[in-house]
């Protein structure tokens, strides 16, 4: 009998001989890396869920929260073969108890998991640069299929939840789509071609050197359809939505770090962008004065400006600078309802990729919603009422928000919601006629005034004249008598 050290040096020994003549080499993705989550276990789980669903005689099956699909994946102690390009990967599934609770600040599971990786030795190096990155990539796709959106939001303000993230999520079951909004359906298609183009244009921005984003600005009137249209973004791409509150992010460095815990294909949505922020007053002296006043301490707290105000240049460098390109393959959307007022740094060509104005309903717009709301289509309404809606609808200037009410409201009755808007739009036309006729009045009278004024003029002028003729004689007396 051996003493147990000569035993182990034996099996050492064996094992490099072993391994020195096999012309296979292994790597191990252990479950839990210390105390952290191995998120590479995570993803090759999913990887061969993919291939187990098929080819595995017994396979494990869960359904994650927020999921609305099953995932297979590979039962305990038992393997897959894969193939990548022409190169064969045998992966094994490995569970064994785990021997005694080392210390850890969280429970560990009783069983240890791991996936193992076994490759020929000389197809060693292209695993490790192509297939496992491909694992990945493939891993976050069957992710993005099986999980229901998520939406984020950092209300919370700048407190972090208990894995360290400044945001919080919910499913994101926004039913919105291309096909349900109401627009110019040449705008909708440009739009949809353009969102296509991004998502499929990795290459291209590669090859042109340029960070994988896109900015939209949506402008226009409440109730156009600004929102509506970034849920429609979001579910024709696969998307999540990070909804940033900036009123909630009081420091640039704060917005950094948001920006850092965000995922690629993902929208990020500033609403309101005129409201959440002073962003034309680049250095707040106001705020910073305050904490002078309040708080001297944080003067230097980090940050070009002091760290203590987040400002128009952090907000850019969220956007377009060095910051954004930490992660890829996203949309910045922001949205206001007075684009006058914005920055015209923030307008400047290059900075959002395009702007996109949500006006009130035209013609196009409202047949998509009768067909929406209704199930009319353009045949389905006597000719002379749909010619009366194409006339009055552009100087209604009603909001599809406006019309989709007065169209929920008597949906079961299909001929007397036509009318009933043909009545609505008639009455907003009428009231736009009667303010632009009142309008049209006060701006005659204010000319009439005017000429009245300038009628006037020339006898003030002669006063003056006479004045100026006085003072000069006054003043040529007062020569003389010196
Ligand atoms: N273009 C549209 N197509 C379809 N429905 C619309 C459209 N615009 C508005 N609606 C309807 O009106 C409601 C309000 O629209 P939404 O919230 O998208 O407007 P908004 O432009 O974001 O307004 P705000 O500027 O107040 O945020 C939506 O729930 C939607 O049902
Ligand atoms: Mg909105």
């Amino acid at each position: 009998v051996f003493p147990p050290e000569l035993r182990f040096g034996i099996l050492k020994i064996s094992n490099r001989i072993f391994n020195w003549f096999s012309s296979y080499c292994y790597f191990d993705i252990t479950e839990i890396d210390g105390v952290n989550t191995n998120e590479l276990y995570n993803a090759v789980q999913l990887y061969l869920s993919s291939s187990a669903s098929i080819t595995g005689s017994r396979v494990s099956l869960t359904r994650a929260l927020n999921s609305s699909g099953f995932t297979y994946g590979l039962a305990n102690n038992d393997s897959l073969v894969d193939s990548f390009n022409g190169i064969t990967a045998y992966w094994e599934h490995v569970v064994t108890q785990r021997q005694s609770q080392t210390f850890s600040w969280r429970p560990l599971p009783d069983e240890k998991r791991g996936f193992s990786l076994k490759i020929k030795k000389k197809d060693k190096a292209y695993i490790l640069k192509y297939y496992l990155d491909y694992v990945i990539e493939k891993a976050n796709d069957i992710r993005r299929k099986n999980q229901d959106r998520l939406l984020y939001t950092n209300s919370r303000g700048g407190s972090l939840d208990s894995r360290g993230h400044p945001w919080e999520s919910v499913p994101f079951k926004h039913p919105s789509t291309f096909d349900t909004l109401a627009m110019d359906p040449s705008k909708k298609t440009e739009l949809m071609a353009d969102l296509r183009d991004f998502a499929d244009g990795q290459a291209f921005y590669q090859t042109t050197g340029r960070a994988w984003k896109r900015g939209y600005l949506l402008y226009g009137p409440p109730g156009t359809g600004k929102s509506s249209m970034i849920a429609a973004m979001a579910n024709y791409l696969g998307y999540d939505i990070y909804d940033l509150e900036l009123t909630e992010v009081n420091t640039n460095s704060e917005l950094h770090k948001l920006l850092m815990k965000t995922t690629s294909k993902s929208i990020i949505v500033i609403e309101d962008i005129d409201c959440s922020i002073n962003l034309s007053n680049r250095n707040k002296p106001n705020k910073k004065k305050q904490f002078e006043t309040v708080q001297p301490e944080m003067r230097n707290a980090g940050g070009e400006d002091g760290g203590n105000s987040i400002t128009l240049s952090g907000l850019l460098n969220f956007t377009d600078g060095l910051w954004s390109c930490c992660g890829s393959e996203r949309i910045f959307v922001f949205t206001t309802n007075h684009i006058e007022k914005l920055d015209p740094a923030l307008l400047r060509s290059g900075r959002m990729d395009m702007h996109i104005f949500m006006s009130y309903c035209s013609f196009p717009a409202l047949k998509i919603l009768l067909k929406n709301y209704l199930g009319l289509g353009e045949g389905d309404i006597e000719k002379n009422v749909l010619n009366e809606l194409e006339e009055v609808v552009d100087e209604a200037k009603m909001t599809p928000a406006d019309i989709s009410e007065v169209l929920i409201k008597n949906r079961r009755n299909k001929k007397k919601a036509v009318l009933e808007l043909l009545v609505a739009l008639r009455v907003k036309k009428a009231e736009k006629n009667r303010i632009k006729n009142l309008i049209d009045v006060e701006e005659e009278e204010e000319e009439e005034e005017q000429e009245k004024r300038t009628l006037e003029s020339p006898k003030e002028g002669g006063e003056l004249v006479e004045n100026c003729i006085k003072g000069n004689e006054e003043l040529e007396e007062d020569l003389v008598m010196n």
